[in-house]
């Protein structure tokens, strides 16, 4: 299936700041709208959702929202918007704020079943009470659940997990990856968190002061040398597994990932068969042709090399690759190793990962 698109050529002004963009996103997969404090992104969504006047042409795969054919107000557009925080309705329950939404849901033929986002997003310990009666990461589930039963062709989320502390903050991206994995709904997320970017993120677009700086696939975007903040050293992999077996005597949990050798992470409290995901960092990773001979039976993983390019920074090199159970790593290494190992595509490589952590 052709993959449609979000046209976005707009401009808008709010007092001495203003927002010029040009952009054409994939409606498919997450958009990540990245960038410091102040560089625009909520004004952008804002005037995607219609919310902010702007000048300019908006369309969304080929339906005009705005420019060519009459403008249609944010009631009129198939999406749906999760704000930083305070999306419920005070007043109402959580159930109540389902009910709501469920009201003024667009008509669809595969509908998501209520009962089914409440249990994939576990909020049914909270249906009764109001959102000041539940945590921050449950009110953000909740928020989600009722965009979602709006049943849009389009969900707009703006920094869901800002609001959030750290621990939260991780309670809750589980869900987000349940959202892009289990939906096929694209879905334009606003952070200014690499790690966020990087985890989530399938398209990305940089702004700074109200411009685009560069936009592209996460991996293209690693690459781009005019990429700001530090998404690129932030960039790594996900790698899914299952705990094989604890080491007592040294707290490691061996993680098997389907490739030819564990991974070690400390146990803390994990259990033998427990399903986990890990991230590997770009910069954790270092490469040799053999398996290290004390590392043998973990952390050292046969791959091969899918790609080689230069980094932003002359001295570093980006080598993709693909591990035997087909997950793809990213390093980052001098330039000086890349020449020592003489780095070729398809060739086969030891990859060492030092440390890779629980997500
Ligand atoms: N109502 C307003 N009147 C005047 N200036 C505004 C108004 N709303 C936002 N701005 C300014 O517009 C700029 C862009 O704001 P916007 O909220 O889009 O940025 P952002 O990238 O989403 O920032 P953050 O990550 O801090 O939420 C900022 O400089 C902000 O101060």
């Amino acid at each position: 299936m052709a993959v449609g698109k979000l046209v976005s050529r707009i401009q808008t002004s709010l007092g001495q700041f203003e927002l010029d963009v040009d952009l054409t996103l994939p409606t498919q997969g997450v958009s990540v709208i990245f960038g410091p404090s102040g560089s625009g992104k909520t004004t952008l969504l804002r005037a995607i959702a219609g919310l902010q006047q702007c000048n300019g042409e908006i369309s969304f795969n080929d339906e005009d929202w705005q420019g060519a054919g009459p403008y249609r107000k944010t009631a009129q557009r198939p999406l749906a918007y999760v704000f930083q925080e305070a999306s419920l309705f005070p007043h109402m329950s959580v159930e109540q704020n389902l009910d709501f939404a469920e009201r003024y849901s667009l008509t669809r033929d595969h509908a998501s079943k209520r009962s089914d986002l409440i249990t994939l997003f576990d909020i049914s310990h909270t249906l009764n009470r109001k959102p000041e009666q539940v945590s921050g990461g449950e009110r953000q589930r909740a928020a989600i659940v009722r965009a979602l039963l709006r049943q849009p062709d389009l969900l707009l989320l703006d920094e869901p997990l800002a609001s959030l502390d750290d621990a939260r903050k991780h309670d809750v991206l589980p869900y987000l990856e349940k959202l892009k994995n289990d939906f096929e709904l694209p879905i334009i997320y606003v952070t200014h968190s690499a790690y966020e970017a990087a985890r989530l993120g399938d398209y990305i677009v940089a702004l700074d002061k109200g411009l685009v700086v560069s936009q592209g696939s996460l991996w293209d975007v690693i690459r781009d040398p005019l990429f700001p903040g530090d998404i690129s050293r932030e960039a790594g992999t996900i790698m899914t597994g299952t705990v094989d077996r604890i080491d007592t005597q040294w707290h490691l949990a061996y993680i098997d990932t389907g490739s030819a050798s564990f991974i070690t992470v400390p146990a803390n409290d994990l259990n033998t068969g427990d399903s986990v995901r890990l991230w590997i960092r770009a910069s954790d990773i270092s490469l040799s042709h053999q398996p290290l001979e004390e590392n043998s039976i973990s952390n050292s993983l046969p791959c091969v090399i899918e790609d080689i390019c230069h980094d932003p920074n002359p001295a570093l090199m980006i080598v993709r690759l693909k591990t035997s159970s087909s997950a793809t790593l990213i390093t980052r290494i001098t330039r000086q190793s890349a020449d020592q190992l003489n780095l070729k595509q398809q060739m086969t490589i030891y990859a060492h990962i030092k440390t890779a952590a629980l997500i």
